[in-house]
């Protein structure tokens, strides 16, 4: 009969929050499997570890067991398929195996362990200083395109439960926390968190590392990125008018974004480490630009011909000279991780870039990066709505002018807010701006392949 590790290895890959994309699952071990509950073997968590090409990643699953024929309708879609049952699992033979974050049943457990600060093995729940949290609530798992896997219970709570685990304290719960704590109004209030030690592959020493984070749920919330494609969309509806004149105009909100992102780097810079990257240090950053940027022309060749362009603007980053000032930062910062409520912005997923190591992501970096990363969101924002369209000149003319319009309005609000202000700092911005556009080149190959021309065009338009 199957095991379950065959079952994943064909699931695994299918997931959209998977890394691995593109390349073979060589092998499949599950390191980790907690029964979170005493007495509900049917619910575990596993810890994944998939070798490709040599490298080894490790998953977070929530695994729910159950007799093939007591699968209820509603969990039809999440189930990974029937395997043998595990040895401990005192029940038939064959077990049908599924995504538990889909059932409420099981997951209610997760907000009860949280309440209750509950250890189970390796396994600990903790909720914040001074947090109440209400158990009882159903669960939903919230759609789109997401890294991760995350949960809304009952209006109250989101839980976001990291699905590639890199050893180590999360940095979104990290700078959540520290945010929290000085009373900044930019974001959501963490409520508690899932955390285990796992092994760090490179020391070999176990360190705690973060599951799953609770989160208050923001209810008036619209995306970033919603707000912004409405806008577009408007403008791209009244031919011949510019952004200002089109309805829907962004650039209010876009100011008042910039503003919000300076406070948050404000704040952070307030409480947690800062420094000045010298001369040599800019020159490592500007290495390190390089060295991503030759990764990604050989995952993707279409980048070949702009390598040169984009190196030069790495160089001159790293001959800069002046001080860079750094800082703990967002890391992945677009128009997806911001939500406009009834109060303004909120900033959420201060994760950084999944892909990278929580090591890295934790190091100081300039604000600007931040800053980069939302005006290639307005890019992208302009853009997508033109995949296929490119050829209709009225529309790429609308599409610049409406990202030039947030893009300026965006830097304004962020100098008016108390940050630099961006547009003073053209070599670093423009170096950040190339090295985000040279990740979402590689993003979009494995993950959105169709969406590739994005990136691709705006790196043809920024190096001429
Ligand atoms: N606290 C929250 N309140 C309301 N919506 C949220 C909250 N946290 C996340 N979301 C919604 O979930 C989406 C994905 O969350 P995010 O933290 O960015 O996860 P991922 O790392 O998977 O992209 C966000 O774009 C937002 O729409
Ligand atoms: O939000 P995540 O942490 O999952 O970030 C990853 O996925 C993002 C897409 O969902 C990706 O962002 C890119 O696409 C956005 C539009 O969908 C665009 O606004 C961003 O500017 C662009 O970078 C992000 O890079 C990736 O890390």
């Amino acid at each position: 009969m199957t095991r379950l590790e065959e079952l994943l290895t064909a699931w695994l890959p299918a997931q959209r929050w998977f890394a691995g994309k593109g390349a073979a699952v060589d092998a499949l071990r599950i390191e980790a499997a907690h029964v979170l509950v005493p007495g509900l073997p049917g619910l575990r968590l596993l810890v994944v570890a998939v070798v490709q090409n040599g490298r080894t990643d490790r998953y977070q699953v929530l695994l729910g067991l159950r007799a093939p024929e007591s699968v209820p309708d509603e969990l039809a879609h999440a189930v990974i398929g029937v395997c043998e049952s595990p040895a401990d699992l005192d029940g038939p033979p064959a077990v049908a195996a599924y995504d538990a974050a889909h059932d409420a049943a099981m997951t209610a457990h997760l907000l009860t362990g949280i309440a209750e600060h509950r250890d189970v093995g390796p396994v600990r729940f903790r909720s914040a200083p001074g947090a109440g949290v209400r158990t009882g609530l159903r669960s939903l798992v919230l759609t789109g395109e997401q890294s991760n896997t995350t949960l809304v219970y009952g209006e109250e709570y989101v839980l976001k439960t990291f699905r590639r685990l890199w050893p180590g304290l999360n940095p979104d719960l990290e700078l959540t926390s520290a945010l929290t704590e000085v009373g900044s109004e930019y974001v959501a209030r963490p409520y508690g968190w899932i955390e285990a030690d796992v092994v760090d592959p490179d020391t070999g020493r176990s360190s705690p590392t973060t599951l799953a984070m609770l989160q208050e749920h923001l209810r008036s919330a619209t995306d970033g990125w919603v707000l912004a494609a409405t806008s577009v969309r408007d403008l791209y509806a009244s031919p011949g008018l510019p952004p200002e004149q089109a309805g829907g105009d962004f650039a209010g909100e876009a100011q008042r974004l910039g503003a919000a992102t300076a406070a948050v780097h404000r704040d952070l810079a307030r409480v947690l480490p800062t420094d000045v990257l010298g001369s040599e240090a800019q020159a490592r950053l500007a290495d390190r630009m390089t060295t991503r940027l030759r990764a990604a022309v050989a995952e993707v060749p279409q980048l070949a011909p702009h390598a040169e362009a984009l190196h030069a603007a790495f160089e001159e980053l790293g001959a800069l000279g002046a001080d860079l000032p750094v800082q703990r930062v967002h890391g992945d910062y677009h128009l997806g991780q911001v939500v406009r409520t009834d109060a303004g912005w909120v900033l959420l997923d201060f994760e950084g870039e999944p892909a990278v190591p929580v090591r890295e992501r934790q190091k100081l970096s300039s604000p600007l990066r931040d800053v980069a990363g939302m005006l290639r969101s307005f890019d992208y924002a302009a853009r997508y709505q033109l995949v296929g369209r490119t050829d209709d000149p009225e529309l790429v003319a609308a599409a610049r002018a409406w990202a030039q319009r947030n893009r300026e309005a965006f830097c304004e609000g962020y100098a008016f807010g108390g940050g630099v202000d961006p547009e003073k700092h053209q070599v670093v911005l423009r170096a950040f701006e190339y090295d985000k556009a040279v990740y979402e080149v590689v993003y979009e190959a494995r993950h959105r392949p169709h969406w590739i021309s994005i990136p691709l065009d705006s790196i043809t338009a920024l190096t001429g």
